[in-house]
């Protein structure tokens, strides 16, 4: 049990989080529940698409040696002898002078090796049969969509661990996934602490709060991908709050509180983790909001104590749990995205340690830009609103300047 707080960098901390990253199962789903869950399995073609040699156009099938003698003024005619449309096949062979209308998607029927556009035709009827009047020269194989063109049998289309897209998702229709294997979504416990917590339902009364970092950690687990399980709020009462821990943490994957691990009379965090025998990785991080962010681990069961204050409590959720939940989903690329953007105001405030601001990013003429989201501090709500990046400006002794090249993690809103 670390009694003492020595604060260690943040890239640290994610490493000694990330010691801890397991992969969950797979599970099979309908494709109609596919979008946005991760996929567990490498997407590999098998069969060629298209899986016939098809028409891009609404015309005519022939046989291109037919058209040889087409000159400006003097058409071609050819004999209809079938008519077709997407989902149809011409069973016979196409012989000399022969056409089939055939509409756009169907099938090039044997013998023939060109499709005529309807446009650069005309349809007459003599004698009760159909007759097409061909004005132009075609080329061997010219207007066919290809056996294979789109996708070749055997290609590799996406890798596991590929977030699901409407596109992913033609993909697996097209071959034929009515049930897609993705990766289980983690389950994570949710529990807030703190006697001065109203539910969302109560009315405020003299010095409590509505429990806001339990709702906001809900939806925090729902974009990364998790499935939140909310075990209600905590009263600051020792035996209590250890026996609850102690029997959400049989139920869950990973445990995430929030509050009570600072150093208040009432931040029994600490005591818990001792009285669990819990291996604490660390309790003090070099930066701002969430400095006081506790991560400890009983067996393979890690436990987030993030801080009750809500900008560090959504800040230390960005930086060590979601880095969790993408390794559990096995996704191809863990932790969130991070670009390099321009600061759009000065930032003067001066932190030996790093600092993770609610910041907004834009693009502006072609640039990425970012400014802070609202106020600053760690123990508000506000600005968490109106952000969609942290902006991380590293530790130092000067602020930063308008015009600074600074790393954004955006958070993907
Ligand atoms: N003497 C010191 N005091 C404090 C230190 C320190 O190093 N020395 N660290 C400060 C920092 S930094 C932070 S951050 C907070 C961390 O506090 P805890 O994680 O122990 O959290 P609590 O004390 O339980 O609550 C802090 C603050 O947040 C409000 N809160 C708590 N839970 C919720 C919730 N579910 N929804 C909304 N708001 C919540 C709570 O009412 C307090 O106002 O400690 C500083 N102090
Ligand atoms: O560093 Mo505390 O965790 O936000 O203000
Ligand atoms: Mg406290």
């Amino acid at each position: 049990m670390l009694n003492e707080r020595n604060p260690i960098p943040v890239v640290e901390a994610i490493k000694q989080v990330t010691k801890y990253c397991k992969k969950g199962e797979t599970e099979y789903i309908e494709l109609t529940e596919a979008r946005s869950r991760v996929l567990a399995e490498d997407l590999i073609a098998d069969h060629d698409v298209p899986s016939f040699d098809r028409s891009p156009y609404d015309g005519y099938a022939l046989r291109s040696e037919d058209t040889t003698e087409v000159m400006k003024n003097t058409p071609k005619i050819l004999s209809v002898v079938g008519h077709i449309g997407a989902g149809s096949v011409y069973h016979k062979k196409l012989e000399k002078n022969q056409a089939v209308r055939i509409m756009t998607g169907a099938p090039i029927p044997d013998g023939a090796d060109a499709i005529i556009m309807l446009e650069d035709t005309t349809t007459f009827e003599e004698s009760g049969k159909s007759f097409v009047s061909i004005r132009k020269q075609l080329q061997h194989q010219q207007n066919i969509s290809f056996k294979g063109e789109d996708v070749k049998n055997g290609t590799a289309l996406v890798n596991k661990g590929t977030v699901i897209n409407p596109g992913i998702i033609a993909l697996l229709a097209t071959f034929g996934y009515a049930q897609v294997p993705v990766a289980k979504k983690p389950v994570i416990g949710v529990i807030a602490t703190g006697s001065e917590l109203l539910e969302i339902d109560q009315p405020l009364e003299p010095g409590k709060i509505r429990n806001s970092n339990a709702y906001m950690m809900i939806g925090q687990l729902q974009r990364a991908g998790a499935i939140p399980q909310y075990y209600g709020a905590l009263t600051d009462n020792l035996e209590e709050s250890l026996e609850k821990i102690s029997e959400v943490m049989k139920e869950v994957d990973f445990l995430i509180t929030t509050g009570g691990v600072s150093v208040g009379d009432f931040d029994l965090l600490p005591e818990i983790y001792q009285e669990l025998g819990a291996d604490v990785l660390f309790n003090k991080v070099a930066m701002r909001p969430g400095s006081v962010t506790t991560v400890a681990a009983v067996n393979d069961t890690l436990l987030f104590g993030l801080s009750g204050n809500p900008s560090a409590c959504y800040v230390g959720f960005e930086l060590f749990t979601r880095p969790i939940i993408d390794s559990f989903l096995a996704k191809e690329t863990i932790g969130i995205q991070q670009e390099q953007a321009t600061l759009a105001v000065d930032f003067s405030k001066v932190n030996p340690f790093d600092r993770f601001i609610r910041g907004r990013y834009e693009f502006k003429n072609g640039q990425l830009v970012t400014e802070p989201a609202g106020k600053d501090k760690s123990n508000m709500v506000h600005s968490l609103a109106m952000a969609n990046c942290l902006i991380q400006l590293p530790g130092g002794t000067e602020g930063y300047k308008q015009g600074d090249k600074v790393t954004i993690h955006l958070l993907g809103e």
